[in-house]
């Protein structure tokens, strides 16, 4: 399938920015990929001696390769990337658009653990306005790979930078990462707040202060 011409942008300019997540190109399909993966992961779980002839652990490793490749990794596939709508800003639009409490669930690359927060994310139109749905299909796409929080928040960051012909672009990510809480040192109340200003919202003190004072 060929990538749509905003995934290949998008694709582009994080190269560019340094801000690419560390892949090597593929050199199979989703499908030939799942039946490795299940492979890998019958030998893994039969490793840690589960037994897979259990009739409620015999399909885990085929899940687990399915919702690897279709779901929670399914970000790591340009082929995936939302189907965006960008629209010319004819109405003149000046003021600031912002979506707050944008659902989030990522993947830490550490430990490949959930990572579970919220997002907001604001821009000031120029010539484009995008369809609100397609912030949170942004956010989402960036979400299913293994992320590193300050990555993620860049990477939205820039994608819409991109898609919107314009630096005014701000995102904030507050997440709890479960390799902090349920491992390691086991914190169950901290969580991390990243940021991501571009533009005028890094530039000038009054617009950076409206994004980060408003949200929650
Ligand atoms: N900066 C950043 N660090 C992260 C993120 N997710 C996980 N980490 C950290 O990555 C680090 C990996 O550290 P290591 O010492 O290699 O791994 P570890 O021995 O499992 O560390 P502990 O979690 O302290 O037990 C840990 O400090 C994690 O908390 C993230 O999104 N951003
Ligand atoms: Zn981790």
């Amino acid at each position: 399938m060929a990538l749509s011409e905003a995934a290949i942008k998008v694709q582009a300019a994080l190269k560019d920015r340094g801000l690419e997540t560390p892949m090597l190109p593929k050199t199979s399909t989703p499908e030939q990929r799942k039946v490795k993966i299940e492979h890998h992961m019958r030998e893994i779980l039969t490793l840690m001696s589960l037994d897979l002839t259990d009739d409620s652990l015999a399909d885990t490793p085929r899940r687990i390769a399915k919702m690897y490749v279709d779901e929670i990794f399914s970000g790591l596939d340009y082929e995936n990337f939302p189907k965006i709508t960008v629209i010319e800003n004819k109405m003149g639009v000046d003021e600031m658009v912002r979506v707050q409490d944008i659902s989030l669930t990522s993947t830490c690359e550490h430990h490949l653990v959930t990572i579970d927060g919220v997002a907001t994310v604001a821009y000031l139109p120029r010539t484009k306005i995008i369809g609100l749905s397609k912030i949170n299909r942004i956010v989402r796409f960036f979400s299913q790979r293994p992320q590193v929080q300050e990555r993620l928040t860049q990477q939205v960051l820039v994608a819409l930078q991109t898609l919107l012909e314009t630096k005014d672009v701000a995102v904030k990510m507050d997440a709890v990462h479960y390799c902090v809480k349920s491992r390691g040192v086991m914190d169950s109340t901290s969580s991390t707040t990243t940021t991501a200003l571009g533009g005028i919202f890094k530039s000038n003190p009054a617009t950076r202060a409206e994004f980060l004072h408003q949200v929650k």
